[in-house]
């Protein structure tokens, strides 16, 4: 006994097109510990925002501009990302391509803060979308690396674009930005 209609063309065998949970890499692994506690991704389960961390092998450990890092997430807007009503509040789409931006440009080269970011809010993000997250960090110099970023949901529709400056982390840097809390 079959479930498949007669008619029905066979599935498309599956393409492995490169794309692995961000914690596959090696230093994914790292970076996917971090994002356990941010801001954006430390509630998997939550009602805020849910996101998923990819990353393509190819882009890892140094970006080039022939080949930019690839680092990509799958992310929910839930009810209590609300912003203008039964929509998400544009901080929570500018944290969103904030930290996708900035895990990319880790991902690529090491760990980095922004200094500088631009968002164009380009559509409203209804609550409960699921959306994708794109990135694209360039090449860096000894002290910081562009990228961008935007959202697109399944149909196609640009949310959110975003670029940033993101300073590469370095001796200067030593204790501003160690773990804790209170
Ligand atoms: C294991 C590790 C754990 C930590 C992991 C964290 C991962 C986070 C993951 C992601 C989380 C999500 C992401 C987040 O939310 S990260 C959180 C939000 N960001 C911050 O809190 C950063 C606060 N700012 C600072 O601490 C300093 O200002 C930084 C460190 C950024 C720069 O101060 P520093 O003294 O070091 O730098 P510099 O002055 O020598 O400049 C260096 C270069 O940068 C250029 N420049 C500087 N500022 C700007 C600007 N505004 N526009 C354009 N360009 C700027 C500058 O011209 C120079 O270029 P050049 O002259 O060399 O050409």
């Amino acid at each position: 006994m079959t479930l498949t209609p007669p008619d029905t063309p066979p599935a498309p065998a599956a393409v492995d097109d490169g794309w692995r949970p961000l914690d596959a890499h090696p230093v994914g692994r790292t970076i996917a510990a971090f994002a356990t506690r941010s801001f954006v991704a430390n509630d998997p389960h939550g009602d805020r925002l849910r996101i998923r961390y990819e990353a393509r092998a190819a882009a890892v450990p140094h970006a080039t501009a022939a080949q930019p890092a690839e680092l990509r997430a799958e992310v929910w807007f839930g009810p209590k990302a609300e912003g203008p009503p039964g929509h998400a509040h544009g901080g929570s789409v500018a944290a969103v391509l904030d930290e996708a931006m900035g895990l990319a440009v880790w991902l690529a080269h090491r760990a980095a803060v922004a200094a500088h970011i631009e968002v164009d809010f380009r559509n409203p993000v209804p609550l409960g979308l699921t959306g994708r997250v794109e990135t694209t960090a360039g090449p860096a110099d000894e002290r910081k690396s562009s990228v961008s970023a935007r959202l697109v949901g399944p149909d196609g529709t640009v949310y959110g674009e975003a670029t940033g400056i993101f300073v590469l982390l370095g001796e200067r840097h030593a204790g501003r930005f160690r773990g804790g809390g209170a």
